[in-house]
């Protein structure tokens, strides 16, 4: 892969780029793996980034994600919208659309967005809306703005997007339990790893998904939520150790809701970039036996965003 660039704009202060050399995975996705959390990030100069954005990234082209893809080993993608590029939706977009069908998305959009606009979106493949919660990534949208739009989505079939802090779901539970689609939750709702894993937080995440059965999650971002490490770097192959009873947990109590995704190029982490092949070899930790990495990485997200070619199988 080549070196990032970042075109007309300067990164935000201490930004760290992706890994130029990812090692190739020693584990073997099952044939049809999906990447089901992944982000394009501009070009800068095609797409430029969104006044209204919290934090300015290093330029990460579809080239760079496909080549990726070919390189670990997925077949496909789900490219979700970036807080950086707002409700903009073009890159993601271009990168669906040039995908050769591999790519399918998640869009941000605004309560103005027309009828129109949705079909475009889902002729290019978007099959979801993110809502996006966490304050140092986005303003506040009105909860009722939130679910018009959900409401419209989901007669075209869509789901939405969940990412919120760990903290945060007693406040925002009334509001989730309210959305009439699928609801999947970025990274696992982030827990706080250094707690434990049956107190009272992580808990209130595993009744969140055992009450309501059209919530799923991602069980990605190892590497954004490990605090003791080790980290995913110099050929680690038990990496972010402290992360995995809680999605090991996860994906074996709701197997047939989970996602997993590399979260490629890794925005805003502060302290290391991994090296995205030693994520994937994480991947057996948390879902240890055959079954539970087919539906993981297949069975699942092709369910969700190509159940066309699924249905009747
Ligand atoms: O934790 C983050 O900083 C983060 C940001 C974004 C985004 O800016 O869209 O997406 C993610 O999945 C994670």
């Amino acid at each position: 892969m080549s070196k990032p660039t970042t075109g007309d704009f300067t990164k935000t202060a201490g930004w760290l780029d992706w890994y130029t050399s990812p090692s190739t995975p020693k584990f073997r996705l099952p044939a049809g793996a999906v990447d089901a959390h992944c982000h394009v990030f501009g070009p800068g100069a095609e797409f430029p980034y969104a006044p209204e954005r919290k934090y300015t990234p290093c330029d990460a082209s579809k080239h760079e994600l496909y080549a990726l893809r070919d390189h670990l080993g997925f077949a496909r993608n789900v490219i979700v919208q970036a807080t950086c590029h707002g409700a903009d939706n073009r890159a993601m977009v271009d990168a669906c659309l040039s995908s050769g069908g591999k790519a399918r998305g998640v869009a941000t959009v605004k309560r103005s967005v027309t009828d129109e606009e949705l079909q475009a979106l889902h002729a290019a493949g978007v099959r979801g809306v993110r809502f996006n919660f966490v304050k140092r990534l986005v303003d506040f949208t009105p909860k009722d703005e939130l679910l018009e739009i959900a409401e419209r989505i989901a007669r075209l079939g869509w789901h939405v997007v969940i990412y919120f802090e760990a903290v945060d779901l007693p406040e925002l539970w009334d509001f989730f339990t309210a959305l009439p689609t699928t609801v999947v939750v970025d990274h696992m709702g982030r827990p706080d790893v250094s707690k434990p894993i049956d107190g009272p937080e992580f808990e209130l995440f595993l009744k969140f998904m055992r009450e309501h059965p059209n919530v799923w999650s991602k069980v990605s971002c190892p590497e954004r939520l490990s605090v003791t490490g080790p980290k995913a770097l110099g050929g680690e192959q038990a990496a972010y150790q402290d992360v995995v009873p809680f999605a090991r947990r996860v994906v074996e109590e709701f197997p047939d809701r989970v996602l997993w995704g590399t979260d490629w190029p890794h925005p805003n982490l502060k302290d290391h970039m991994p090296d995205d092949g030693l994520l994937v070899d994480f991947i057996p930790h948390i879902a240890p036996t055959p079954e539970l990495q087919q539906k993981l990485l297949v069975d699942n997200p092709m369910r969700l965003y190509w159940p066309e070619e699924t249905q009747g199988a």
